[in-house]
């Protein structure tokens, strides 16, 4: 069982990039040291389980997660009201948590999110904003859906602005990345964690 030594929080809209920076930092450490924890993901597991659903369809882009992700996010938030913790003690869990010093939790979506992992680990955590322009997220396959992008889960978190880091993706420009994720490996050599 190890406790985090540090844990990166990314949030931001719908094809804003958190999932390509999340691999990239993620690439930066020599196993076993890092795991990516997707919030999403037993929410996905339990939600194709009740409702007969393919799980491995529902965690890509594919359109078949487009088709599901208005059901899928009112169904989650009745789980969430009677427990705002129930899918991040999953999340952990599926992703082996307890085995890596460095966690990546590439989708964090809510306020209860937040202050979950603020509570829980008020020293390990380090938040970090990924933002698009709409035209980069359009070319990037996105499209506004009523019922999703109102929601809750895109838009808890646009009010909170004291972000430990942000980036604008919206160029995808190599340089711009790069001296992120070298922000983000200098806080892990920060608590002793060694990166590549
Ligand atoms: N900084 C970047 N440079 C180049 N391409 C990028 C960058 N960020 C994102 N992209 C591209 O944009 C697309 C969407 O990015 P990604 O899947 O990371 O978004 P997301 O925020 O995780 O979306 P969702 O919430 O819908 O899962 C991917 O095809 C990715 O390759």
């Amino acid at each position: 069982m190890t406790q985090p030594k540090i844990i990166f929080l990314f949030s931001g809209k719908r094809k804003s990039g958190k999932d390509f920076i999340s691999e990239k930092l993620l690439s930066r450490f020599p196993p076993p040291c890092a795991t990516i924890i997707r919030l999403s993901a037993p929410l996905k597991h339990e939600y194709a389980s009740q409702h007969g659903l393919d799980y491995t369809e529902l965690l890509t882009a594919s359109q078949y997660k487009e088709q599901h992700r208005h059901d899928m996010i009112k169904w989650g938030e009745q789980v969430r009201a009677r427990d705002p913790s129930y899918f991040i003690i999953r999340a952990v869990h599926l992703a082996k948590g307890e085995s890596f010093p460095v966690w990546i939790v590439s989708d964090m979506r809510r306020r209860s999110d937040l202050q979950y992992f603020r509570t829980n680990y008020p020293n390990e955590c380090v938040t970090v904003r990924v933002s698009a322009s709409p035209d980069a997220r359009v070319n990037r396959g996105w499209k506004f859906t009523k019922g999703v992008d109102d929601a809750a889960s895109e838009c808890d978190l646009d009010d909170v602005c004291a972000w430990d880091h942000d980036i604008d993706t919206s160029h995808g420009d190599e340089a711009t990345t790069s001296a992120l994720i070298g922000q983000l490996l200098q806080r892990c050599r920060d608590v002793g964690v060694v990166v590549t």
